[in-house]
């Protein structure tokens, strides 16, 4: 595969090349969370920052771990997934911010994905739609232990990923065939906990290239709280979602060590 990187030794968009990054990564969509990550590492570096892609590498409990931007939405997302696979990368957690979808879920809430719903089109380009977008199942495990271990409110269940921010919140136009894509009022009855739009990616791209990925998400507001009348203020801070991924990470390195 041709590397369109000017630099050698460098992935073309995150630019960072072997030995840049550790084997786990914690993924956020917004690059100015990667400071906030980071300063949970010891000794972390700002290895790059290019396009959407910011890269701090530090350690935690002597192991090597990174954090890179993914941008918004799945093709930035698998970008990013591809090209730390590609400098040594093996094990991913996404933390990022949600809406959530199921009445039980408040703002301020944690929601730790077991599926994603692929009404989104980066993970057509992977796998055929009947394959299931399924996170890792030691890395849910260290989220929920986290997420327990640190006093978290959380939820475990399905999230569903779309391409279109707005589509979700004020779709202004309704195509023909909408529907086929938008079942909003069928996850609703499943369950469904709450709405992004990487992680049915990360988890297809992960299966594809055979790593390890999950995903711990702050529910920021529930639009269905609202329609109900129910208590649901905006809740921006993503430091708890950040904790429980640095713990699952603690966790992950110490189970790998056995
Ligand atoms: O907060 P991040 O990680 O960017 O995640 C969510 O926020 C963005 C939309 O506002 C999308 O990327 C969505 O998945
Ligand atoms: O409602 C929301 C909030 C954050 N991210 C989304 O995709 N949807």
């Amino acid at each position: 595969m041709i590397n369109y990187s000017e630099n050698e030794g460098k992935q073309y968009h995150i630019q960072v090349g072997k030995g840049d990054v550790g084997r786990y990564v914690i993924l956020p969509g917004d690059p100015k969370r990667c400071a906030l990550i980071a300063k949970y590492l010891d000794s972390p570096v700002l290895m790059a920052d290019n396009r959407e892609y910011v890269t701090y590498t530090g350690t935690l409990d002597g192991a090597k771990v990174s954090v890179t931007s993914t941008g918004i939405g799945g093709p930035s997302a698998s970008i990013a997934m591809e090209e730390l696979v590609m400098s040594g990368a093996d094990t991913f957690i996404r933390i990022g911010t949600s809406g959530g979808m199921d009445l039980e879920v408040k703002s301020g809430d944690l929601v730790i994905a077991n599926g994603a719903i692929r009404a989104e089109g980066t993970s057509r380009e992977y796998a055929p739609i009947e394959f299931p977008a399924v996170p890792d199942f030691d890395v849910t495990n260290a989220l929920v232990g986290a997420a327990k271990e640190l006093k978290m409110p959380y939820h475990v269940g399905v999230v569903q990923c779309k391409d279109s921010f707005y589509g979700q919140h004020s779709p202004k136009t309704k195509p023909a065939g909408y529907e086929l894509l938008n079942k909003w009022d069928a996850w609703l009855k499943l369950g469904c906990k709450a709405s992004e739009m990487e992680s049915a990616a990360l988890f297809i791209v992960a299966s594809s290239l055979k790593v390890r990925a999950g995903s711990v998400l702050l529910v920021l507001a529930n639009q269905e709280r609202a329609k109900q009348g129910l208590e649901n203020p905006i809740v921006h801070d993503t430091d708890a979602a950040i904790r429980v991924a640095i713990e699952a990470v603690r966790e992950l390195i110490q189970k790998d060590k056995k």
